[in-house]
């Protein structure tokens, strides 16, 4: 199986937890994508959900899809949460904000009552932070000196960059209008003191660590679906 389908029968599995009645938040990326087309198909099948998006992009393909969409203003609480990522561990640790909606997806994350996290087999990692940097949101004022407190941390930092429409690159703006430093560690041995120590920075608004926060990270591989925990 390729990692496409591996993606779309880790998502389509994660759509198996909901019911009628759910708050449930809509993650981001490619994986999380196949999700959202499933959930719309249910919902026009009958089930009665409202999703609370994280990101812009989310948001714009759950109005496609018709799942209906409410904010943390009205349900700050959520039933399930499906996201993905881009690396995780044994452990269930995770980097997220490949796609740069980590601040959104943290905050998603932190009021959800259970995560379904959703990946192919190439994302899980023996140790987190060898094998995707991690994306650090941090405000755009005074960025640079962001990002020399950050390097004393992490080594290295590229801040990133994406094509704008005059053809070149420019900063990455997120959703929530910062920049993504991403930054590149030779492993994360402690994840939970690297995520403190990097949010203490003024300037950096959230990093993409999440310790103790997936209850299951749904795996598709080249030979079906596997689990940990
Ligand atoms: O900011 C984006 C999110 O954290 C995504 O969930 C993560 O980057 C994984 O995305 P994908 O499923 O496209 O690899």
């Amino acid at each position: 199986m390729n990692t496409e389908n591996q993606k779309k029968i880790a998502a389509e599995k994660a759509t198996e937890s909901i019911r009628s009645g759910m708050v449930v938040g809509l993650g981001t990326g490619s994986t999380v994508y196949y999700a959202l087309l499933k959930l719309g198909a249910m919902v026009r099948e009958g089930l009665d959900i409202v999703g609370i998006p994280t990101s812009a992009g989310t948001e714009k393909i759950a109005i496609a899809e018709q799942i209906p969409l409410a904010t943390l203003a009205t349900h700050p609480t959520l039933d399930l949460t499906i996201d993905g990522a881009d690396e995780v561990d044994k452990d269930l640790n995770l980097i997220k904000g490949g796609g740069a909606a980590l601040v959104r997806e943290k905050i998603i994350a932190n009021t959800s009552k259970k995560i379904l996290i959703v990946v192919d087999e190439s994302k899980v990692s023996r140790v987190l932070g060898t094998t995707f940097p991690l994306p650090v949101e941090i405000v755009r004022f005074g960025w640079e000196a962001t990002q020399t407190e950050v390097n004393r941390i992490c080594g290295e930092s590229t801040l990133r960059l994406a094509p704008a429409q005059d053809g070149n690159q420019h900063p990455l703006i997120t959703d929530n209008g910062n920049y993504i430093l991403d930054c590149h560690f030779d492993g994360i041995p402690a994840p939970k003191e690297i995520e403190l120590r990097l949010n203490n920075i003024p300037g950096v608004v959230e990093n993409g660590i999440f310790v103790n926060r997936a209850d299951k990270i749904i795996i598709g591989t080249s030979s079906g679906i596997r689990y940990m925990g």
